[in-house]
């Protein structure tokens, strides 16, 4: 028996696992160049990640004072998930100690699962890509459980996703891992532990995400873990 204090993690993608962020950039400038708007340098993507890629093309251009009309905004969306079909592995790696960590965790028996606000199918062909796919018992994108009865993906920020991975993992205990606020939002909502990736695409400083933990690297997470016990 594993002393370890938790049966499963819950763990978001992007910014948390893999640095996707050049790739993100990529897709999200080149609807921005269609629509003739200027281009975002990477580092300022990184604030604009975490609600999905239509939350992330809205920000892009609410921020240049753009049209968010849904017959200017459509066409853009649509460019730049295609794009991103396209391209979404080209420069997305796990950040360092990702592996190990993984290795670590399924030594223990510790279950995993992937629950980002990313459409699915990207989800899915970019774990592939990277050959991690059967590291998880699960995996929840931003549109996999479907819309509320306002219209709204049930996707972090509320507690569905982490939910419904406790609930496929067949966990007691979950803690999550993830870098923004909707992250540490989910995770309170589930009434689950939360760690922060103060190395991701954190929306604000990570001590100020209200985590129960910060880690600075991938490699602290297991350590993280086992304080929170
Ligand atoms: O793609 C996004 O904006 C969010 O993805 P994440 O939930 O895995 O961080
Ligand atoms: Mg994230």
């Amino acid at each position: 028996m594993s002393d370890f204090p938790f049966d499963a993690i819950g763990l978001d993608l992007d910014g948390t696992l893999l640095d996707t962020k050049a790739d993100l950039a990529a897709a999200v400038n080149h609807a921005l160049a269609d629509g003739g708007y200027q281009q975002v340098p990477a580092k300022q993507v990184e604030g604009l990640i975490g609600g999905g890629a239509k939350v992330m093309l809205a920000r892009a251009i609410e921020a240049q004072g753009g049209s968010m009309a849904e017959e200017d905004f459509r066409p853009l969306y649509k460019t730049l998930l295609r794009y991103y079909s396209q391209h979404n592995a080209v420069h997305t790696q796990p950040f360092p100690g990702v592996i190990e960590t993984l290795d670590e965790l399924a030594a223990m028996d510790v279950k995993l699962a992937v629950v980002t606000n990313k459409f699915e199918g990207f989800a899915a062909e970019i774990l592939e890509q990277l050959g991690l796919t059967d590291r998880f018992v699960t995996l929840i994108g931003g549109d996999s459980l479907g819309k509320d009865a306002n219209g709204n993906f049930r996707a972090k920020p509320a507690a569905d996703p982490v939910l419904t991975a406790m609930e496929r993992c067949g966990a007691r205990r979950l803690a999550f891992v993830g870098d923004s606020t909707y992250d540490v939002m989910a995770a309170r909502a589930a009434g689950v532990p939360v760690v922060a990736a103060g190395y991701g695409y954190c929306d604000k400083p990570a001590h100020d995400l209200g985590a129960d933990a910060v880690i600075d690297s991938f490699d602290a997470l297991i350590p993280a873990l086992r304080g929170l016990a």
